[in-house]
């Protein structure tokens, strides 16, 4: 394949040394994959710089490489191309070995701090109801038809993006929808793609630290960029930098949805229901000319009244039919996200919330269900921004009647000094809390202890199904030891 020269309208840069119109094998950004013939792309990442491996390139059977910084010697035998940034020619390059899948898809990229996960789960399930088979990126990893393929990134890279789109249109998928990372739009892993819809969900302080986000600043920035990048923009109305993102954006066309300022789509009557067969929202929804009365949605919170807004109003500009739009999200289920392990005579559940701005959404839903005690399980990690201890600390000790501190996964720190952090901040609040290291005890012991009408949510570690201590990981749900808990209690 010619594949410099295919994908060379893409590329900014110059030929340094060798022919364009190379006959390539693979296309490799990792010297682990390399196979003779192939395009190398070297990358500067956080821990390595592939452009090191240069001089050994040629001994490998590499062809052609693609590289974005000067360099003392350039091997011989070997077509250089010197690109402006290796990683948007990585996936400019991707887009072109994959055949372009994109063009075969109805591509909907949706960012923002809170909400992605959840939100990209529910246009996917209105989708696949409105028979529009949908693929799936993100946190969870990668969905086509039943095949599941883990991912150790929300978004992942360019090539493993252009892979799936590929994986996808060959499946018969008519559509793909991803979650798309400040930290993907950053390192250009969503590059060369034009979203039919970008949706932006919110953002609040959060991936600010070593190897993320310089500043706040920084990670707006980058959260507006996939503004520039999509054909339809869904803006949430109700973000309070909504109206920055709407003015980097460059989209052919603009929507607004919302609750509570002016919104092309909006919804009314929100209720909130926690019957034995149904535990959820219902609201009607307004948009695109039409009013879909009753509109359930099988998630409490309502932030996910407001994912669902986000949802629907994709569908409906996608052309999904009322009806489907009224009951497609009545049974949706998303691992680790508001997922109810007990309901009565009191409420258990799981969910991910793992910084300040989810576990108060969090505890803000909960208490509109009157709750006799709202109890939150939770812990920090180790080895990442401290920030976190303090302001879930604070939360919980505002927030809920009892907080119960325990591990996350405290990584390479001991645990004891994670709690005594967010020791500190609840106590600063007055709050109620006790403390249990022990994950599982802790879980136990709030389970044990519930009475009737009380709510217990178990937070943090949502759909992760393993722990890790001392840099070792061992296998942990907090769903299955719930379960456990109430097994042994007979429930
Ligand atoms: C800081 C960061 O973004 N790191 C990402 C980066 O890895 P890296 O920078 O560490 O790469 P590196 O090890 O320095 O290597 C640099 C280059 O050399 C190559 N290499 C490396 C070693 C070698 O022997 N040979 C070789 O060729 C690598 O393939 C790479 O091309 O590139 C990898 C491949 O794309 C990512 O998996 C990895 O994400 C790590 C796991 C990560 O934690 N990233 C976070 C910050 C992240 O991206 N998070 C967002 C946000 C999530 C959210 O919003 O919730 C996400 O989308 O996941
Ligand atoms: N729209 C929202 N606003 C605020 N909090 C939310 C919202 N949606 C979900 N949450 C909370 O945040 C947690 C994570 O939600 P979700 O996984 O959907 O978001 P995400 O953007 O994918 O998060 P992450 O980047 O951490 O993976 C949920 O478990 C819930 O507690």
């Amino acid at each position: 394949m010619k594949l410099l020269k295919l994908a060379m309208s893409e590329l900014k840069g110059e030929l340094l040394q060798g022919d364009m119109g190379v006959e390539l094998g693979a296309l490799v950004y990792d010297s682990r994959k390399i196979s003779p013939g192939c395009l190398f792309v070297c990358m500067k990442g956080a821990n390595f710089d592939s452009h090191e491996l240069l001089p050994a390139l040629p001994g490998k059977g590499v062809a052609a490489v693609v590289i974005d910084r000067e360099v003392e010697t350039l091997p011989e035998g070997l077509t250089v191309y010197r690109a402006d940034n290796a990683r948007a020619s990585l996936a400019a390059l991707s887009a072109a070995y994959f055949g372009f899948p994109a063009r075969k898809l109805l591509t909907i990229g949706v960012t923002g701090t809170k909400g992605k996960t959840t939100t990209t789960h529910m246009i996917r399930a209105l989708l696949e109801a409105g028979g529009i088979p949908t693929g799936l990126i993100g946190t969870n990893g990668i969905t086509v038809g039943k095949e599941h393929i883990a991912t150790k990134n929300t978004t992942p890279e360019s090539y493993e993006i252009q892979e799936s789109f590929r994986k996808m249109a060959d499946a018969g998928c008519k559509a793909v929808v991803m979650e798309v990372s400040s930290q993907g739009l950053m390192l250009h892993r969503t590059g060369s793609i034009l979203f039919d819809y970008g949706v932006f969900m919110n953002i609040a302080p959060d991936h600010i630290g070593p190897n993320e986000h310089k500043s706040f600043e920084e990670y707006l920035f980058w959260k507006s960029q996939l503004f520039l990048q999509c054909k339809t923009g869904l803006i949430n109305a109700d973000d309070v930098h909504s109206l920055y993102i709407e003015k980097m954006a460059t989209c052919e066309k603009l929507y607004r949805f919302g609750e509570k300022n002016p919104a092309d789509f909006t919804l009314r009557s929100l209720s909130h229901t926690a019957d034995p067969d149904f535990v959820g929202m219902s609201f009607d929804f307004a948009g695109a000319g039409r009013v879909v009365a009753d509109v359930k949605v099988g998630m409490p919170g309502r932030f996910n009244a407001e994912n669902a807004l986000a949802a629907l109003s994709v569908a409906v500009l996608s052309g999904v039919k009322d009806q489907v739009l009224r009951t497609g999200l009545k049974n949706i289920r998303v691992n680790g996200r508001m997922e109810i392990v007990k309901l009565h005579p009191y409420t258990v559940l799981v969910d991910y919330a793992h910084n300040a701005v989810s576990m108060e959404a969090l505890l803000d839903a909960l208490r509109e269900y009157h709750p006799k005690r709202l109890v939150v399980v939770f812990g920090c990690g180790g080895n990442r921004a401290k920030e976190r201890r303090t302001s879930m600390g604070e939360i919980g000790g505002k927030k809920a009647d009892l907080s119960i501190i325990t591990a996350d996964n405290s990584r390479y720190e001991k645990v004891e000094d994670i709690l005594a952090d967010i020791r500190e901040s609840i106590e600063k609040t007055g709050g109620a809390f006790i403390e249990i290291p022990d994950r599982r005890e802790a879980i136990y012991y709030a389970v044990q202890k519930a009475e009737p009408g009380d709510m217990i949510a178990i937070i943090g570690k949502g759909h992760e199904d393993y722990q890790e201590i001392c840099g070792v990981r061992t296998h942990f749900l907090d769903r299955e030891v719930a379960e456990d808990a109430l097994r042994e209690m007979g429930e």
